[in-house]
């Protein structure tokens, strides 16, 4: 386990690392499914998103929306009360759980009760979801993330983390799960199937995304660039849509039959890198300086469809 001053040296033996610019498309093409018309409502995908809280909606549901827009079947959103009815009335074709809840509202004597109801009602789901997003739109309240040597005994994320970890689900950390994550590197150290989507970092065992001008994508041996076209407009929102993305790529990855030459979180992260820069450069295009995160998926499908044409199997 490394600390977060060792995750420092760490980014910066990342960052100077010798990188090859990776054919993103030969490897999009090869972990994304056909369509088959025998397959059944689930098999393409089926990712939760744990984020969403007052102060920030927007994330969860960017990061949710795009996991279908990619072509995952049934996308989830576990978040706080408060946040719920603001995520549904953005879109009916999300399953939204207001089952969060933060400090303001719970009493210290009942954190534990409420804490073993959220776990109860997550599980009652984890066996199904084929990759959890921990973090778009969390926020900050210690009920939901606790933070190193807090008083605070229980937090819901750690928890729901763990549980995921045991049951061998797939987790894409953003936001404010990165937060949670350098506060309790061992959520992931030594994970392999946790990929990381920070600016900049490395921590052992997990995969990591650090996003910018290239994307660099490093499991810890190698690091693998993308550097196509993207967007020079860096309006907020746009991570969002790459880690509900890179969770349908890295569950069709771990679809794959054989002995693919890299890991299915480094291949996620690549298609997901590819299709997003794609389709940012073709929303930029078409708004200029008027685009917005929305404009961008609502260019994932074109996008993906260029890159990798959808087989339809009869
Ligand atoms: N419309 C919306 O609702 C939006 C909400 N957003 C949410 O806003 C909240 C704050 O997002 P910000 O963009 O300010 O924060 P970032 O997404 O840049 O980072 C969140 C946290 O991750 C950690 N982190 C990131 N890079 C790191 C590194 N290299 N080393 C160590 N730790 C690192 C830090 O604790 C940082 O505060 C998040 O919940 C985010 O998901 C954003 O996603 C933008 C859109
Ligand atoms: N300078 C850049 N030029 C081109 N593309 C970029 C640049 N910076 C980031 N990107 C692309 O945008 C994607 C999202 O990265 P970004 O840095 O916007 O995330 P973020 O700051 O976490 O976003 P969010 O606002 O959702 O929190 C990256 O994967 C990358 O492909
Ligand atoms: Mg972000």
């Amino acid at each position: 386990m490394v600390g977060l001053s060792g995750a420092v040296i760490r980014i910066q033996q990342f960052l100077i690392s010798p990188s090859m610019e990776v054919d993103a498309v030969s490897i999009l093409k090869s972990i994304t499914p056909s369509l088959e018309a025998s397959k059944h409502k689930g098999q393409a995908g089926k990712i939760a998103v744990v984020g969403g809280c007052r102060e920030y909606t927007g994330a969860p549901y960017f990061s949710a929306i795009s996991a279908l827009k990619i072509g995952a079947d049934l996308s989830h959103v576990f978040c706080t009360k408060d946040a719920a009815p603001v995520i549904k009335g953005y879109s009916p074709v999300l399953i939204v759980h207001p089952i969060l809840e933060e400090s303001y509202s719970v009493r210290d004597e009942d954190e534990k009760s409420i804490l073993e109801k959220v776990i109860e009602e997550v599980d009652k789901w984890m066996e199904r979801f084929d990759c959890l997003v921990i973090g778009p739109g969390l926020g900050r309240d210690p009920f939901l993330l606790v933070e190193k040597n807090s008083i605070r005994k229980f937090d819901c994320v750690s928890n729901i983390m763990k549980h995921a970890r045991q049951s061998n689900v797939p987790m894409v950390i953003d936001g404010d799960g990165l937060f949670l994550v350098t506060n309790s590197l061992d959520l992931i150290s030594g994970y392999p199937l946790a990929v990381l989507t920070p600016n900049v970092n490395e921590i052992e065992g997990a995969t990591i995304f650090r996003k910018g001008v290239s994307d660099f994508i490093s499991n810890g041996e190698t690091v693998h660039s993308v550097s196509s076209f993207g967007s020079p407009r860096r309006c907020g929102g746009q991570g969002d849509i790459l880690s509900g993305s890179v969770a349908v790529f890295v569950s069709w990855a771990r679809q794959l039959a054989g002995e693919p030459s890299m890991s299915a979180t480094v291949m996620g992260c690549i298609a997901g890198s590819v299709v997003l820069r794609k389709a940012a450069s073709q929303a930029f295009e078409r708004n200029r300086r008027s685009m917005l995160t929305i404009d961008i998926i609502q260019h994932l499908g074109t996008s993906l469809e260029e890159l990798c044409p959808v087989l339809v199997s009869r």
